[in-house]
C-alpha cells in the first residue's frame, strides 16, 4: 500500500501534536515577516494559536472542534490582499518543512487552504 490514500492529512501531519507544534513555527515566522506582522498587532496570539491549530485539525481531517468565526467573518475588513495569502501559504509550507513533513503533504494541504482564498482576500 502506498498509503497516500488510506491516511487523512490529519494523521500524515502528525495528529493534534503535530499540527499544534507546526501552529507554533507557522506564526513565529508570521510575526517575524514585516508584511504580515501588522496584521496581528492587535491580536491574542495564544486563542489565535489555539484557534489555527482548531481549524487545521477540522479542515484535515480531524476532530471537529473549531469554534472560532467562519474565514469569511474572521477576515472582513483586514484588507488582505493575494500577496498577504501568498506569504501566508509560503510561511505555512515553510513551517511544515522544519517539521520534516513530506512535499506531496504540503502540496495536498496548499491545495485545500488554495479552495479559501476567496473568503480570506479582499479585492482593491
Ligand atoms: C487559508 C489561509 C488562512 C487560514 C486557514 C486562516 C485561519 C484563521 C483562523 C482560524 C483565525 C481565527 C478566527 C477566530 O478566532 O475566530 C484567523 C484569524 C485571523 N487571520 Fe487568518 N487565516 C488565513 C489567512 C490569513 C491571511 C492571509 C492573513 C493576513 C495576514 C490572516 C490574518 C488573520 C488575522 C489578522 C486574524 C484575526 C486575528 C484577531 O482576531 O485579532 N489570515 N485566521
Amino acid at each position: 500500500m502506498s498509503g497516500t490514500q488510506t491516511t487523512t492529512l490529519f494523521e500524515r501531519l502528525g495528529g493534534e501534536e503535530g499540527i499544534a507544534a507546526i501552529v507554533q513555527t507557522f506564526y513565529d515566522r508570521v510575526l517575524n515577516d514585516p508584511l504580515l506582522q501588522p496584521f496581528f498587532r492587535h491580536t491574542d496570539m495564544n486563542r489565535q494559536r489555539r484557534h489555527q491549530t482548531q481549524f487545521l485539525i477540522y479542515a484535515t481531517g480531524g476532530a471537529p472542534r473549531y469554534t472560532g468565526a467562519t474565514m469569511r467573518k474572521a477576515h472582513e475588513g483586514l484588507g488582505i490582499r493575494h500577496q498577504h495569502f501568498d506569504a501566508v501559504v509560503s510561511h505555512l509550507a515553510e513551517a511544515l518543512r522544519q517539521h520534516q513533513v513530506k512535499e506531496e503533504v504540503i502540496t495536498e494541504l496548499a491545495k485545500r487552504l488554495e479552495t479559501l482564498r476567496g473568503e480570506v482576500v479582499e479585492e482593491e
